[in-house]
């Protein structure tokens, strides 16, 4: 051992004393000038961030049409960054050159997609593409955690290709700040080897499925809510499609989004890296002979985690079958009942005359006039902020609290009722219910906007969650 080292310093110190031939000397001073480039484009990232129209005005925009420029070799610079998992058995080099020559799209830069962006940027995928119509709240960041704090406002495709720009500047980040929709979805998933679905409603997920069967496309996709998330991946060799599954979507009024049911963090966040982990196994053909399954997580299970065989492909599936009828993108909008752009929608459901507006509501209270004042949220919202003397029934428990509600209504019965919720849909149900049980000789009106426009438009120190 001692021997062999002194001999290997002997002949180090022996060559360094050498002259080093020309041309080695071009091909190693090449090699420093690549990696004191790709120093300089960190920094100047880094420095960028505090200059933001700099650098989102550097970022490409456009769907990348031209092939990704396929490599050969890796750098050293790449060998140095992707060492932990070049030395992996099954994976080594010719997984990171599978890596570094494939592109993937991210559609979707929130809950799902910002650990799944982010682990793809830092494996080393080629190019990575992001969609996202929407900008940085502050609500986002408990588990969008590739957005920050300085970033509120900004788009999230564009904040999230930063963060990744930031973790590995030799990620190729597209950013596509749009809706995706019939309109422009083929021609951007054809740009891709692979899709991944991180968006959170049904007229996106049927269009992304819709676009990568008939792309020829594999599509990853997840979903996370409260504590509970799920992963498949659909159209990849032989296995189903999201429509072979699930070939008519839900009632809108039963999907919940996570601004209503409200997500653990942490959730969406495994389930993100799930995806990046299926997406690099496909892209380097790990695994390449299990058969299709769909993965179910839930926080709340001693298991955790929970995965079912799926069955291949429907030969009568109607976009991936034996004979489609569906061999162009639809009308998703139209197909769901809901856009991706409708977040909470604002629901009409009785007449106006029997609403109130916050500034009317609020001149009842100055004026002391005696009524109630009925909250429907569920306990736990109540529990985060409430108006002064109101009561709390959830709407689901109103029937059999009605007594509660007498109570308070005065020795004429005759006190108004006005009902208030969060934003102003549950409290118009809960308006019916009142009215049918005839509870009051008074008045029974809802707040329009609910407590959101409260502290909009009366009080803006009331919190909004
Ligand atoms: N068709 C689409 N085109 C572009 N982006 C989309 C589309 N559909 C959904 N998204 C994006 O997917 C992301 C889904 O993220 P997530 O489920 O965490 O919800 P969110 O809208 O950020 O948060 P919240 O529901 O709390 O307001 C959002 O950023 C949303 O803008
Ligand atoms: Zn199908």
């Amino acid at each position: 051992m001692n021997t062999s080292n002194s001999t290997h310093s002997s002949a180090k110190s022996d060559s360094s004393t050498s002259v080093e031939p020309l041309e080695q000397r071009v091909r190693r001073l090449e090699q420093e000038k690549v990696a004191l480039e790709q120093q300089i484009e960190a920094l100047r990232l880094e420095q960028a961030l505090w200059n933001r129209s700099t650098l989102a005005a550097d970022l490409p925009k456009e769907a990348p049409l031209d092939p990704l420029p396929k490599v050969e070799k890796l750098s050293n610079l790449e060998i140095a960054r992707y060492g932990r998992q070049l030395i992996l058995p099954n994976f080594g080099i010719q997984g990171q050159m599978d890596l570094r020559n494939c592109a993937m799209l991210v559609v979707g830069a929130g809950g799902l997609g910002a650990s799944c962006a982010l682990y793809l940027g830092g494996a080393g995928v080629g190019r990575l593409g992001i969609v996202d119509h929407d900008t940085v709240d502050i609500s986002n960041l408990h588990r969008q955690i590739i957005h920050n704090e300085s970033r509120q406002g900004m788009p999230k495709a564009e904040s999230a290709a930063i963060s990744v720009r930031m973790l590995n500047p030799l990620c190729q980040v597209i950013v596509h700040n749009l809706v995706l929709d019939s309109s422009n979805a083929q021609p951007i998933i054809n740009a891709y080897d692979i899709v991944i679905d991180a968006t959170d409603n049904a007229a996106t997920r049927y269009l992304l499925n819709d676009a990568c069967v008939l792309g020829g496309k594999p599509l990853v996709s997840g979903s996370a809510l409260r504590f509970d998330g799920q992963l498949t991946t659909y159209n990849y060799r032989g296995g189903p499609c999201y429509r072979c599954l699930f070939p008519t979507p839900p009632p809108a009024e039963t999907v919940t989004n996570c601004s209503d049911g409200g997500v653990l963090g942490v959730v969406p966040g495994t389930i993100g890296c799930l995806q990046a982990l299926e997406a690099i196994k496909i892209a380097t053909r790990m695994n390449e002979h299990d058969p299709p399954t769909m993965t179910l997580f839930s926080a709340n299970s001693s298991t955790m985690f929970r995965t079912i065989k799926l069955r291949k492909r429907k030969p009568d599936c109607i976009v991936c079958g034996d004979s489609p009828t569906i061999d162009k993108l639809i009308d998703y909008v139209q197909f769901c009942g809901s856009s991706a752009t409708d977040k909470t929608p604002d629901l009409f459901l009785i007449p106006f005359q029997e609403r109130l507006t916050c500034k009317a509501y609020k001149s009842i209270y100055d004026r002391r006039t005696p009524h109630v004042l009925l909250d429907v949220r569920e306990k736990v919202q109540f529990d985060i902020c409430s108006l002064p003397s109101s009561i709390n029934i959830p709407l689901k428990n109103l029937p059999e609290h009605i007594d509660e509600i007498k109570d308070q209504l005065g020795p004429q019965q005759d006190r108004p009722v006005y009902v208030v919720c969060r934003r102003g849909n549950d409290s118009q149900p809960a308006v019916k219910i009142l009215q049918e049980y005839g509870i009051t000789r008074g008045e029974i009106k809802d707040i329009v906007g609910g407590l959101e426009k409260w502290s909009d438009q009366i009080d803006p120190d009331f919190p909004k969650y």
